[in-house]
């Protein structure tokens, strides 16, 4: 019956490979080489490295679309390899790229293969349909009979996920599933992964050629060498500050440090407090008077919200009747929940601190660009701690 409770509260189970090998028949050398891993229930796990590595061969053995030659998968805690295929096959959606649609089949067919396969009867299978074409954004009347070839190539990813969900299985395999489509529809297709992942839970296997897409998506990364040696297998935050050796950085790439500014939000660090906030019914003279006590230049001028409206220079209130009638309006405010990196394109475009709003839009500090380059220098030092302590040891004078 366990086909039957699919709902909701379905989240992703643990996958444990154990000492897994494949060897392809008329090869020499392992194409997989004595994997072993956990990947954590409810989590995304990508696995990059270079063409060739054994990414695809190690996630197709956990569908058994590739029989390992030996080791153990488990799925859940049960032995993948015990299971009947089927029985395994619907525990697990499978995506790649360009979408693997079937050419012949309408859209709603072609997300409804599964749970039809599943025995589901007309109107559950029809409603699921409806359900998993909004949770991808496109609108069934106008989609559902279409075939794949009347489809752009982003929409035809679309439909790749939806059928891979329509069942919900708590594990989802994605190979390469956003390959196929320009930047653009990329960066929107990783989006809506994330914002559904955040109420769905799956436990996601990912894997992609680029790094920049497994910093954004995943919890955790698996850098793969030849034979899917696992070079490192760690959160990008670590990877990016801390690459285990040069193969590995060199997959990081350049601008490491630019990276890791994506991965923090400006409620991660501590804001200024030190700027003078005003409000526009304030006089000019008062406010002249604080700034020159408190030897400041600026004051934050804020609305009856306490919401941040415009930087006014000493200078500029000598002369002026009222508050509001001087200084600069801001043109780029963050909040709280912006990313460093949209913190320090901010900085750089208005020249100095900005601030920052809360929840409701009202003030809640500044955040200036030593607290951005010294953020990187804290993530830096506590990810070097080990390396460090080790070669204190090394070269400590005894
Ligand atoms: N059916 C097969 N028979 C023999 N060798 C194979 C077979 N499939 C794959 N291989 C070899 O196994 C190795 C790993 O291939 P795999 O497709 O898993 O790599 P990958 O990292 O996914 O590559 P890419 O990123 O280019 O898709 C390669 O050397 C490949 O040539």
């Amino acid at each position: 019956m366990s086909e039957q409770t699919v709902s909701d509260e379905v989240s992703g189970v643990e996958i444990e490979l154990d000492h897994v090998t494949k060897r392809y028949s008329g090869t020499r050398a392992p194409a997989v080489d004595d994997f072993s891993m956990v990947v954590p229930a409810g989590k995304i796990v990508v696995f990059v490295g270079p063409s060739g590595c054994g990414k695809t061969t190690t996630m197709r053995m956990i569908n058994r679309l590739i029989e390992p030659s030996s080791g153990r998968i488990t799925i859940g805690g049960d032995d993948a390899l015990k299971l009947d295929v089927d029985t395994l096959r619907r525990r697990i959606g499978y995506a790649i790229q360009q979408a693997g649609l079937f050419p012949h089949f309408t859209v709603a067919q072609n997300i409804g293969v599964v749970p039809g396969l599943l025995g589901w009867d007309k109107k559950r299978v029809t409603s699921r349909v409806e359900e998993m074409m909004d949770l991808v954004g496109l609108d069934p009347a106008d989609f559902r009979d279409r075939y794949p070839r009347q489809l752009s190539g982003g929409q035809q990813q679309r439909v790749g996920v939806a059928r891979a969900l329509a069942a919900d299985p708590p594990v989802l395999l994605m190979d390469e599933p956003f390959g196929a489509v320009d930047p653009i529809t990329r960066g929107n297709l990783q989006d809506e992964l994330l914002r559904l992942q955040t109420d769905l839970k799956k436990t996601i296997v990912f894997v992609t050629h680029d790094f920049d897409e497994a910093v954004k998506l995943g919890d955790r990364i698996a850098v793969l060498g030849n034979q899917s040696k696992i070079l490192q297998y760690d959160t990008p935050e670590s990877i990016l500050a801390n690459p285990a050796d040069d193969t590995v950085a060199g997959f990081v790439g350049a601008g490491a440090s630019l990276k890791q500014l994506t991965l923090m939000r400006v409620r991660d660090v501590e804001l200024e407090q030190d700027a003078l906030t005003i409000t526009a019914d304030e006089s000019p003279a008062a406010v002249r008077e604080k700034l020159t006590t408190q030897r400041k230049q600026f004051a934050l001028v804020l609305d009856q919200r306490r919401r941040p409206v415009r930087w006014v220079h000493v200078r500029e209130l000598a002369n002026a009747s009222s508050v509001s009638s001087v200084g600069k309006p801001l043109r780029d405010v963050v909040s709280v929940q912006s990313t460093l990196q949209d913190a320090l394109e901010a900085m750089l475009a208005e020249g100095g601190s900005v601030p920052v709003t809360g929840s409701r839009g009202e003030y809640a500090g500044t955040i200036k660009l030593d607290t951005v380059i010294s953020t990187i220098q804290q993530i830096r030092d506590e990810h070097a701690d080990d390396a460090t302590a080790d070669a204190a040891d090394e070269g400590a004078p005894a």
